[in-house]
């Protein structure tokens, strides 16, 4: 493992919410790990006005965030970790001299002997990430004559092609590229890592996966949750903002890339960038009314409990018609894809929470053996993201006894099975990884932007076009009746339980 240097960790906009449910549970679980540096401090800055032992109490000893890995926490352990912790408030806007920050951040980098190496973490409202980036560098602390600088930027990266073109600008003019980490916590996800393990340390699967074998590619992204507490930036963004243009599409870069040279960041993001830019782009309206569908998840009972529908979630707008369930259809235009169809969904209020890549094998051309059903027959390659992260193989087996009757049988993998290894959450590892200089899970500005060049038309039809229809769903169901239309040759969409090896069926609505 590469050594961690001594550093300061800056996080603008510590007081909110993403601070204390993934930040300060990833960096205590770092802590405990013993993988942070030795001289290592955090300073958080906001608007609020707190001194540092409020925001110690307000934002971590009381965290009910803590032990999300169940873990046991040690009382002094904790407090020790909390010493390590500084507030500085900016005032309102943020965009104020930052020179009483540069002092607090030179006294903290000689009491902690830190050695001047500063990540700064931009975990604001999006429209404040310039203003911050700007202010940084004209109190020069952007520089890096005196130890690195590095800038994490959460999501989202834009809100169109030409918004996340102008925020990249925006950025790059304080901070140059290999200074700016892009956080999409899926890349931080162990199994969406493990994709490119699997098809790259293999020689089993890499032979077979292109349009020769493959006869389509499944991805669904399902949450059991509603909107939850966030229905006022939700309804302004939607699933394909929220999840596709940003999650998705990087896993579907992962299964569509061709091999890198080798496994330095710069090699695997250039081979993502390919695979981006390599979508076919949907442009005219009856293209994206064949290929998409939009709907929104209406009122219902769930297990027995009744569930609002998205438009009386708080925050939403009566009459919104922003999008809680995508499912959108395309082809990849090059070599090794040619004619195989991706199909990807993502929503919310579904009957659970899971994230799976579904490889569907094409069937063998000569059938000798009678079986039973089209989608039985399949050879399919399960990944699954998450939960009871793993994967899996389904094939044929003959079923003992006369005749040659042909079942499907598993081979599979479960993360679990490796109980002795402490599998890090998504933020310990990207954190980490951004400690240590490693970019390879961070998005690139061109790997953004490829991605809402691809997404800019379907939103742009959704917004303006033609015949544009809104479909609902009741909450709890997976999705709207009409979805299964997408899939080609009265196709469905596997619809998953929660554990990997379930095999509940492929009907939408059951
Ligand atoms: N929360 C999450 O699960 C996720 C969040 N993100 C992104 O992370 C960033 C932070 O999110 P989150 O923590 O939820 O946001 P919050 O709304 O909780 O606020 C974050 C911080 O910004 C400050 N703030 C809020 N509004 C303003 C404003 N108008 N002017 C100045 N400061 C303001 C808050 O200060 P104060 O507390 O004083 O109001 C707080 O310190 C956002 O860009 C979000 O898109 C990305 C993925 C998931
Ligand atoms: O980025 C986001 O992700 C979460 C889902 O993340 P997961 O790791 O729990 O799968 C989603 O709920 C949220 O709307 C979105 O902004």
């Amino acid at each position: 493992m590469k050594k961690i240097e001594d550093q300061i960790l800056v996080i603008f906009g510590a007081s909110g919410d993403l601070t204390a449910r993934k930040l300060i549970p990833a960096l205590f679980n770092l802590y405990r790990a013993k993988q942070l540096p030795k001289n290592f401090v955090v300073l958080g800055a906001s608007r609020s006005d707190m001194s540092d032992e409020e925001f110690r109490d307000k934002v971590l000893l009381k965290s009910s965030y803590l032990n999300g890995n169940g873990a046991e926490i040690d009382e002094k352990l904790l407090h020790d970790f909390s010493q390590r912790f500084f507030y500085e408030d900016l005032g309102g806007t943020y965009d104020t001299e930052y020179s009483k920050l540069r002092k607090r951040v030179e006294s903290l980098k000689k009491s902690f002997n830190t050695s001047g190496n500063i990540i700064y973490y931009l975990s604001t409202p999006p429209t404040l990430y310039e203003t911050v980036a700007r202010r940084l560098s004209e109190s020069g602390m952007n520089t890096q004559n005196n130890g690195w600088k590095r800038l994490i930027v959460e999501k989202p990266f834009g809100y169109s092609l030409e918004t996340a073109k102008k925020l990249n600008q925006g950025l790059q003019k304080y901070f140059t590229e290999p200074q700016i980490y892009r956080i999409d916590h899926y890349l931080g996800k162990e199994t969406v890592q493990n994709l490119l393990v699997t098809r790259f340390s293999n020689s089993i699967f890499e032979p077979l996966w292109n349009r020769n074998y493959i006869k389509h590619v499944e991805i669904t992204n399902a949450e059991s949750v509603g909107v939850e507490k966030r229905g006022g930036y939700y309804d302004k963004s939607g699933a394909l903002r929220d999840m596709f243009q940003n999650h998705l599409l990087q896993i579907v870069s992962l299964v569509v890339m061709e091999p890198p040279i080798g496994n330095h960041p710069e090699e695997i993001r250039n081979e993502k960038v390919k695979a981006l830019k390599s979508l076919r782009i949907m442009r005219d309206e009856q293209t994206l009314f064949d290929n998409t569908i939009r709907a929104q998840y209406v009122a219902s009972e769930v297990k027995g409990e009744e569930v609002k529908g998205y438009r009386q979630e708080d925050g939403v707008d009566p009459s919104s018609t922003t999008e809680t369930f995508a499912a959108i259809k395309f082809y990849v235009d090059n070599w090794r894809w040619h004619g195989v169809p991706f199909y990807v969904r993502t929503a919310k209020r579904m009957p659970t929470k899971v994230t799976e890549i579904v490889i569907h094998f094409k069937t063998p051309h000569h059938q000798i053996f009678m079986d039973s059903g089209v989608n039985s027959k399949d050879n399919k390659l399960i990944v699954r993201i998450q939960p009871d992260e793993g994967i899996l193989v389904k094939f044929g087996v003959k079923v003992p006894g006369q005749g040659f009757k042909v079942e499907r049988a598993n081979l599979d993998f479960y993360y679990s099975s490796l109980s002795e290894t402490y599998v890090m959450d998504a933020y310990e590892r990207l954190l980490l990884d951004a400690m240590q200089g490693d970019a390879t899970l961070y998005a690139r500005a061109d790997e953004v932007e490829a991605a809402w060049e691809f997404v800019d038309p379907i939103l742009d039809y959704w917004k303006n076009g033609k015949d544009v229809r809104m479909y609902g769903y009741a909450a709890g169901v997976w999705g709207p009746e009409n979805a299964d239309d997408l899939i080609d040759d009265n196709g469905f969409w596997r619809n998953p339980g929660e554990n990997l090896a379930d095999d509940p069926g492929y009907c939408v609505i059951c």
